[in-house]
């Protein structure tokens, strides 16, 4: 029978008086209670343990083991614990009552004793017990929670000199309660010496003037554990007087070495253990101040390993992070104990050499570092053979302070670089001028973004099938007060390195978006909006975030938007990269793979990337049409985008030439100064408003077969005419003689004729004429190397010359001329040309 399940409270007594007993049930039962009955002390302990009664009655003298006996068995039995046991003494029987205690009675009733009040006394003592009960229990949770959170409580009054020390302060002291008074004394015996006086004093000003204390130290517990806690204190008070000091222990040791894992971790990098940006300025800091102490001087070398994105692109992160690590190992070994090895990103290391007195030391140095790369580095299955350049500035002749010497140094390492690699420099004054402007470059850059000096400009993207702009490209631009317009090729590289790009990113984002859908409301409904996503706006923004939320704050649907990605992005963590680009075109937006043929890789890799778009670099459009690479490239880029099913957009389209080129070959679209270049706002607004378009293809291919007649007496000019006309396509037939250019006019459908035939009587002017008659609406230009000006208003009058001009002419604008003339032609014969009449004519490249 369990306590829980007992109704009525059991009574055991034990007594060998049978007329006790008798008195004892005759007392209780009328109450409500069940009385048991044991009649020796034997006989007690058995029926405990059997009845588990409430409480026990017990006589002190019987015969064989009396009730002291038999109160301690009880009390040492698992469950004998905390049952009230009241022993029945005889009359001021003081010595019976105290080993009664002693004996761990909870309280004595006396004999002869009043049987009425008995039920009153068992009641008032099974309740005192309920809540000693209570009580125990919530110390024991209290112990339970301290040992959890490693916090015990102490309290002690001064007055009395009486002190407590919960279980968990015993256990955090490593100290037995029965050795160790829960006194401060005790609390010194395990503080070390050096700690011990600013204890001893905060526990004094604790006691003595009431003022709380919070301390943390060591303690060496008596098996030699070394702790650290936290002690923090107080005084109460009554009436001004201190009557308790109380306080808590928490054992801190562990946080204490999380929080130096973390400082660490702070101070060092994660692959090399070595000291990171943080501790090298702080050292850097340090020795100046050494420096300066000692009319020293000390240098920061900046190290850069050369082709390491080779070993990454080709061998593998893997392989990269062990080559670091390798490296660093070896200038470590490379060094002196004194000086510091620091990684502060990835490839770059810094050694800083403390203060020295003779120059050559850091020659010294440096040799001995670019010695610890002449044998290979083994990593895996590879050898590599790797080597550095170094960049070294001086304090203090290159910089007063750890931030100045680290970029005077980095500019050293620059200028090393250019030198061949390899090798090292010193930081010069001509390279701090660079580094001086850069940094007011990055100093006027956050300023602009502040002060929000960007705007953008548009660049119109045309269908080489209808010839209408089917798009725009948002570029940025900085007006920059005081300086003017500056173009993003100065700032977006610095940008990218402060991090700057990415709120100047998100403008660019938002306001070309707000400004398409403008666009598209006015009229343009399928114009569509270019912007140009850079690496690290790409890695660091949430930029399917940024996306969904521009096109939802604009109204622009996401077919409109065109991202325009260099390959750059794709080069480090391809997963992330490949994750990105799929929910981007989960969106619905259009992804151009922008600058391509610069970067490393071909279209078939690029296949795992979801790109619509490629974008061929203007290097190559620059060259289709007078370089055989070129024009075979740009056509293998077309074809394998073709089978990839991504168009193609050929950008810095320059030249008729180019254009027909690009478009014989299929491009989808152009982009390029020969229709526009960049606008602002207004005047794009106004490109668009007046529908300008170019040709379309037809018109073009008919455009292509523009003829051009070359009438000329030097060979030499003439040959340099061929070669001057060649890049735009033109068909062209020169001649030599005034006759066989009018037998040339008679065959072929020319429109321009360019003639330069020397002095005769009136030179060139007499073809030109009969040309004028024959065929008025060809336009026809004079060259000469005569100015006079009957000369001029002979050509102008008798032959109607389009353009006199003399020699030597300017290339550019002859063909300029030329381009016009062919203009005035087509306008002149559109009449007469029914596939011309459908469309106006090409727009001439705006300036
Ligand atoms: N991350 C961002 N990058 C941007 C942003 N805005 C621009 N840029 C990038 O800066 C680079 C230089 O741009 P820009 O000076 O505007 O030059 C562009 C055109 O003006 C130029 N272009 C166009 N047509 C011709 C031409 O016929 N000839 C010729 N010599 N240049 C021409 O090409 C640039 C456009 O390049 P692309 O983006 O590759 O189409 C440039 O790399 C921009 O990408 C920005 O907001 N964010």
């Amino acid at each position: 029978m369990t306590k829980e399940t007992k109704d009525v409270t059991v009574v055991l007594i034990v007594d060998d008086d049978a007329m006790t007993r008798m008195l004892v049930v005759e007392a209780l039962e009328p109450e409500g209670f069940k009385v048991e009955e044991a009649a020796s002390g034997i006989e007690g302990i058995e029926a405990f343990q059997r009845l588990q009664p409430d409480i026990i009655l017990l006589d002190v003298s019987m015969p064989g083991m009396d009730g002291f006996a038999c109160c301690k068995r009880i009390r040492g039995l698992l469950d004998g614990k905390r049952i009230p046991i009241v022993v029945l003494t005889g009359n001021d029987d003081d010595e019976s009552i105290t080993q009664a205690f002693e004996a761990g009675a909870t309280d004595f009733l006396s004999k002869p004793m009043r049987w009425k009040l008995l039920p009153h006394r068992v009641r008032y003592l099974l309740r005192a017990s309920e809540a000693l009960e209570d009580l125990a229990r919530s110390e024991a949770s209290l112990t339970y929670a301290q040992g959890l959170a490693h916090v015990g409580n102490w309290e002690y009054s001064p007055e009395s000199a009486d002190g407590y020390w919960s279980p968990e302060v015993y256990r955090i002291l490593g100290l037995d309660e029965s050795n160790s008074p829960p006194r401060f004394e005790s609390l010194l015996q395990v503080a070390p010496n050096d700690e011990q006086p600013k204890l001893i004093y905060s526990f004094m000003n604790l006691r003595t003037e009431g003022i709380s204390y919070s301390l943390e130290h060591r303690i060496t517990r008596p098996n030699g554990d070394e702790r650290i806690v936290l002690q923090q204190a107080e005084a109460l008070r009554e009436q001004g007087r201190i009557l308790t000091l109380r306080g808590t222990l928490q054992d801190i040791t562990e946080r204490k070495m999380h929080e130096a894992r973390i400082e660490y971790l702070a101070n060092h990098d994660a692959l090399t253990d070595l000291p990171n940006r943080n501790l090298l300025s702080d050292r850097i800091t340090q020795s100046i101040a050494h420096a300066n102490r000692a009319g020293q001087h000390m240098a920061v070398m900046f190290l850069d390993l050369d082709r390491f994105k080779f070993v990454n692109d080709n061998f593998g992160h893997p392989a990269g992070d062990n080559l670091l690590k390798a490296v660093a190992a070896r200038l470590k070994t490379a060094t002196r104990e004194e000086d510091t090895v620091a990684r502060i990103g990835g490839d770059e290391f810094v050694i800083m050499l403390p203060a020295f007195s003779a120059s050559d030391d850091t020659d010294t140095a440096v040799r001995r570092v670019l010695d610890a790369f002449s044998s290979p580095f083994l990593v895996g299955d590879h050898t590599l053979h790797v080597t550095t350049s170094i960049g070294v500035s001086i304090y203090p002749e290159d910089g007063g302070n750890s931030e100045t010497l680290l970029k005077t140094a980095d500019a050293a390492l620059y200028s090393a670089k250019e030198k061949g690699r390899n090798c090292f420099q010193l930081y010069t004054r001509e390279m701090g001028v660079q580094v001086e402007e850069q940094a007011e470059l990055e100093n006027a850059l956050r300023q602009a973004v502040v002060r929000h000096e960007f705007e953008l400009f548009y660049q119109p993207k045309v269908d080489l099938k209808s010839g209408q702009v089917n798009g725009v490209e948002a570029l940025l631009r900085w007006r920059r007060p005081g300086v003017g317009l500056i173009p993003p090729d100065s700032f977006i590289p610095l940008a990218e390195e402060t991090g700057l790009i990415v709120p100047l990113g998100e403008w660019v984002l938002r306001t070309a978006c707000v400004q398409a859908k403008a666009w598209q409301v006015a009229g343009h409904l399928e114009l569509s909006m270019a912007v140009n996503v850079s690496a690290r706006q790409f890695r660091q923004q949430n930029i399917v975030e940024l996306v969904r939320s521009a096109l939802l704050d604009s109204g622009l649907a996401a077919e409109y938007l065109e991202l325009e990605l260099t390959e750059s992005v794709l080069m480090r963590d391809r997963q992330t990269a490949v994750k990105t680009l799929r929910q981007l075109k989960e969106i619905g937006v259009v992804l151009t793979l922008d600058d391509f043929g610069t970067g490393y890789s071909s279209l078939s890799y690029l296949k795992e990337f979801p790109f619509d778009v490629v974008k061929i670099d203007k290097s190559f459009i620059t060259d289709v049409t007078n370089s055989v690479d070129g024009a075979s490239l740009t056509k293998s880029i077309i074809a394998m985008a073709e089978s990839l099913h991504m168009t193609t957009v050929a950008e810095g389209v320059e030249t008729e030439g180019q254009l027909g080129f690009l478009s014989s070959n299929r491009c989808d679209t152009m982009q390029g100064y020969y229709f526009s270049r960049p606008l602002p706002i207004e005047e794009m607004d106004a490109l668009l408003s007046a529908g300008t378009h170019l040709l379309d293809d037809n018109q073009r291919s008919e455009q292509l077969k523009r003829t051009l007649l070359l009438v000329c007496n030097d060979e030499e000019i003439q040959a340099s005419l061929n070669r001057l006309f060649l890049p735009d396509g033109y068909q062209i037939f020169s001649t030599n003689s005034p006759l066989e250019a009018l037998e040339m006019l008679a065959i072929y459908p020319v429109g321009v004729i360019v003639s330069d035939l020397g002095k005769p009587e009136i030179p060139g002017i007499d073809p030109l004429s009969r040309v004028r008659g024959l065929y008025p609406h060809i336009v026809r230009i004079m060259l000469s190397g005569y100015s006079e000006i009957q000369l001029a208003t002979g050509a102008i009058n008798e032959a109607a010359v389009y353009k006199f001009l003399t020699k030597p002419w300017d290339d550019r604008l002859l063909r300029q001329h030329v381009g016009e003339s062919f203009r005035r032609y087509e306008a002149r014969t559109m009449g007469k040309n029914p596939k011309q009449d459908t469309k106006p004519i090409s727009a001439p490249a705006l300036k």
